[in-house]
């Protein structure tokens, strides 16, 4: 079943030993690292606009401009590239390498999300003491404003749980330090060091935002613990919807959370945060608006998509029933309705997703997992779905991508609201396109606006042409 992984790990020790591999970082701050290895940044792109900028990286063809853009290089993005056969690296390193070396919680071994953020913005690995002072100030820093907590406790529960996270990073930017720096006239040359002011705030205020929403919509008259200093960031999470003491579950958020953080910038999640910011729009608008890409069906929302299409396969068939077969049988019933398959496909990759590789492994790791029928389901689906697929002959990627895992887990252990999953991979999805945020700024990333074209106008350019 993991035919794939031992090509990933061979690939990513090759990678670790390689040019790529960050060094630990010192004793130093999140924010005196980045004022060592932003100058440097900045350098590299002054030499890129003046020895290359009009070397030809690529053709534009008409393919691109109607295809949704795949396919064209045309962001910059610092912190992680995706490549369609590995899948993602993070400043080089790939989800392997990073389970190696980025620090977990004490008495964990996931990946803790503040040292997945610390290497996303500085392109380095924090030592475990870095991460812990990372966490320490995002738990200071992590409860609401009292007018956002009765802004959301006035939301109907049948709104959606991401329409409220929405909402809430939006109005989380009352108190936005970019904005208010901005009104007052600052140097572009300061715009970075208050965007990340907001991002650290906006991070930290995620998991009991996110929480709030949890207790309203599903858990309603239960009381939502307070922040615990001492905790990291998921930890603080898990405690406050209510999953505290089980600790795998707590572990696996926290790996979901860390490897969910970044997708490279052409994802519509983070090419929208890229966009909105780029009109120098705060960090909590420009994130407010990635959430509601975040939202679509062909996006985060497909994890939610996997459970309900599960859910409605399990009780066409009945639980006892379940077999290649008929899980065949559904898929081809799926397609031949003009429905996608959830969790199945992706623009970039051509392979498995290493991020479902790696969640599949966290099941293998635990007994309780392996035996799960929700896990087995996804499982028997991976052993046929993706022949079915190239069968049907539409899709160019017939594997499954993250999301055809990563809400099972959740489910098996009792976080079986899935119309809340997709604000889980919001409270992640943070982490990389905040980064992006303060490196948009700290190099003067300019306001984003490509040519579009009628078609009139464009067979008008290809007769000319
Ligand atoms: C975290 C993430 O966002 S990962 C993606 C999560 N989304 C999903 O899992 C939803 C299901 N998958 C999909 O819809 C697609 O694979 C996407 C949206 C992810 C990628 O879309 P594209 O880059 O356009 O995929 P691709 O080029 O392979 O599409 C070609 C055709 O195959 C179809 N196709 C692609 N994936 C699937 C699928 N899982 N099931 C059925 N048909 C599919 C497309 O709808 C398209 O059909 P069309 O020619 O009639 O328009
Ligand atoms: O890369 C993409 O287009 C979609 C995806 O997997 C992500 O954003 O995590």
């Amino acid at each position: 079943m993991f035919a794939h992984r031992a090509a990933f790990r061979s690939i990513s020790r090759t990678a670790a030993t390689s040019a790529h591999a960050k060094r630990f970082a010192s004793t130093k701050s999140l924010k005196e690292t980045l004022q060592e290895v932003i100058p440097v940044k900045q350098e590299q792109l002054k030499r890129l606009k003046l020895e290359h900028s009009q070397t030809v990286i690529g053709d534009v063809k008409v393919e691109n401009l109607i295809g949704g853009m795949r396919g064209l290089k045309a962001m910059l993005w610092e912190a992680s590239v995706l490549d369609p056969l590995e899948g993602i690296r993070f400043h080089g390193l790939s989800i392997p390498d990073c389970q190696k070396v980025l620090p977990a919680a004490p008495g964990g071994k996931e990946i803790l999300p503040e040292s997945m953020l610390w290497l996303l913005l500085t392109g380095e690995v924090p030592t475990p003491e870095q991460t812990r002072q990372l966490s320490k100030e995002l738990a200071e820093k992590g409860e609401l404003p009292e007018f956002v907590e009765k802004l959301i406790d006035s939301l109907p529960k049948s709104l959606h749980p991401m329409t409220q996270l929405g909402m809430g990073v939006a109005a989380l930017n009352h108190d936005s330090s970019f904005q208010s720096a901005y009104e007052k006239g600052i140097k572009k040359s300061e715009y970075w060091t208050h965007t990340l002011e907001d991002c650290i705030n906006l991070i930290a205020r995620l998991p009991a935002l996110a929480a709030r929403i949890y207790r309203n919509v599903y858990k309603p008259d239960t009381e939502l613990p307070n922040i615990n200093k001492d905790l990291d960031l998921v930890g603080n999470y898990s405690n406050m919807l209510g999953y505290g003491d089980n600790h795998n579950l707590t572990e696996y958020l926290r790996l979901y959370i860390a490897l969910h953080g970044d997708h490279e910038g052409g994802n519509a999640s983070a090419h929208t945060a890229h966009l909105v910011g780029s009109t120098l729009s705060d960090p909590y608008l420009s994130y407010s608006a990635a959430l509601f890409a975040l939202a679509g069906p062909l996006h985060g929302l497909a994890n939610q998509e996997v459970l309900r299409w599960q859910q409605a396969m399990l009780s066409e068939i009945g639980d006892g029933n379940i077999n290649h077969e008929k899980i065949k049988e559904y898929l081809w019933k799926t397609l031949k309705s003009g429905q996608v398959v959830p969790g199945y496909g992706h623009g970039v990759l051509r392979n498995p997703d290493p991020r479902f590789i790696a969640l599949q492994e966290f099941c293998q790791s635990r007994p309780e997992l392996t035996e799960s029928p929700i896990i087995q389901l996804v499982n028997k689906t991976f052993q046929v779905a993706p022949d079915v697929l190239k069968e049907h002959g539409k899709t160019k990627n017939p594997y499954p991508n993250v999301d055809a895992t990563s809400g099972c887990v959740l489910y098996h252990y009792g976080l079986t609201e899935f119309k809340y999953y997709t604000v889980i991979f919001g409270v992640s999805r943070a982490l990389g396109a905040l980064t992006q945020l303060v490196w948009a700024r700290a190099l003067g990333l300019p306001l984003e606006r490509p040519k579009s074209l009628s078609m009139d106008a464009l067979e008008k350019l290809i007769k000319s042409s």
